[in-house]
């Protein structure tokens, strides 16, 4: 059995994350639940920052929030010093709910409405991160309507093609994020940005993609960027203060994965900059990343109760849990890989194959093809492992199925920081038929 973070077994034979029961868990707050191991989430932070520490040069780690947005995870994010990456009004509302300094929000996203912006400009965030022509103009244009200042990064795709799913590739140039380095866009951007009287720009920002494990392909990224802003100085005489070279650190979900260290990967990033600024003595920038799924991946486990079972003889035993692509859409999407595990008889032998479904009316509703439990009956609590990133945040209502309680442990404590929907909640938004006048028919 691999156990993530302060994942252990207690004298009862159950799982136990952070000091507390799973079982007890289960039975307090009900199933699905989403268990978050907040200590490990503390320090994969910290070792972040500790890795920009001791290379020895300025930086901001960004949480990117989309992984899990919620009030309490942007209370930590906080505690632990780190910045936010936000990218839409709604992950902006919740960080200003949450209290979070508004210095260190960053603001992305390939489509931001007008309101949006002017959301961000109401907050005075620490910086907005350009996608496109149409943004600049917006962006300047609330600027001088408001004579107000926003920093600013351009968003730019450097050409690398990471070996990920496709979904969630991000820098190769056929995608729809950010400015194209090699045809001229990215200068472009640059020209209308650099001399700006409202409009501050630190530099540039690239995001390969997510769930890589290469070293290569990021350091690679930040050559070609750090290229890209010695040419602006050379031609401008412009000097970029910032870097940020995006998130996408991936973790391991099955013994298939065979990540660095999260922190590792930075620290390859930051020794090639540090390099190309000495031998084109350039300034060295502060350097900025936005790690999520690095972050809260594997801090995050669900819990589900086992339900019905159904044997196809000579193929396969399905067992049924009380959740599914409703909470967990990455094994439908990307056909992503996770374990699980017995939880109520965590120590005993995890021999028996069965496909673990989901209960939505859907057959590929399988959350684990080929899972290893230990004898599950109906009953059990089974244990998904690493189920903290891209799990609620991409969550539905599919079926009308309530979202997931969620709950953080700490310290042998656990806090409900997202309530369980109700049925009610699940009609909340819907208006009865009142008005509509239907043509009497004879
Ligand atoms: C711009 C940007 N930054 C950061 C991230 C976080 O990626 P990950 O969760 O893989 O670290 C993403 C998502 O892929 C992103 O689009
Ligand atoms: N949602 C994706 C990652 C996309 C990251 C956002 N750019 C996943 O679950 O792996």
């Amino acid at each position: 059995m691999y156990f993530y973070g302060t994942q252990s077994v207690n004298e009862l034979g159950h799982l136990t994350i952070g000091g507390v029961d799973t079982i007890d868990l289960a039975h307090m707050y009900g199933t699905p639940l989403n268990v978050y191991d907040v200590a490990l989430f503390r320090e994969r932070a910290a070792a972040f920052k500790e890795t920009f520490k001791n290379v020895g040069v300025r930086a901001q780690v960004a949480y990117a929030s989309k992984a899990f947005s919620s009030i309490a995870i942007y209370e930590v994010a906080e505690q632990q010093g780190l910045s936010l990456d936000v990218v839409s009004g709604g992950e902006l509302f919740t960080a200003v709910s949450a209290g979070f300094p508004r210095e260190r929000i960053h603001f992305h996203g390939n489509n931001k409405s007008f309101s949006e912006l002017q959301y961000a400009f109401d907050e005075k965030i620490g910086c907005i991160v350009i996608d496109n022509f149409s943004e600049i103009t917006m962006v300047k244009d609330i600027a001088e309507t408001r004579k107000e200042k926003m920093n600013v990064l351009i968003r730019v795709t450097p050409g690398v093609e990471a070996h990920t799913h496709d979904y969630i590739t991000t820098g190769q140039e056929d995608s729809k994020f950010g400015f194209d380095l090699k045809n001229g866009q990215t200068d472009e951007a640059f020209l209308q940005l650099h001399d700006h009287p409202y409009l501050e720009l630190l530099g540039m920002h690239c995001h390969i993609g997510s769930q890589i494990f290469e070293s290569d392909a990021f350091c690679f990224a930040a050559e070609v960027l750090m290229k890209k802003m010695v040419a602006w100085r050379d031609d401008h005489d412009f000097v970029c203060t910032v870097l940020n070279l995006g998130g996408g650190f991936g973790i391991r979900y099955t013994e298939e994965d065979e990540p660095l260290h999260p922190s590792a990967y930075v620290e390859e990033m930051a020794k090639v900059v540090l390099s190309m600024t000495r031998s084109h003595n350039y300034p060295v920038p502060e350097i900025w990343v936005e790690p999520g799924r690095s972050l809260v991946g594997d801090a995050g486990t669900t819990l589900y109760t086992a339900g019905s079972t159904k044997e196809v003889p000579d193929v396969r035993k399905y067992i049924a849990v009380d959740g599914g692509m409703s909470d967990n859409i990455r094994p439908a999407l990307y056909g992503a890989k996770y374990t699980a595990a017995t939880a109520n008889r965590i120590e005993e032998p995890h021999v028996d194959k069965v496909t673990l479904a989901g209960k939505c009316c859907e057959s590929g509703d399988k959350l684990i093809e080929e899972a290893f439990l230990a004898d599950p009956t109906e009953g059990d609590i089974i244990a998904v492992f690493c189920t903290g990133a891209y799990g609620y945040s991409m969550a539905s209502n599919y079926n009308r199925l309530p979202k997931p309680a969620i709950v953080f442990c700490e310290n042998g404590e656990h806090q409900l920081v997202v309530r369980r929907e109700t049925y009610e909640d699940v009609v909340r938004l819907d208006i009865p038929l009142q008005s509509v006048k239907r043509e009497e028919t004879v």
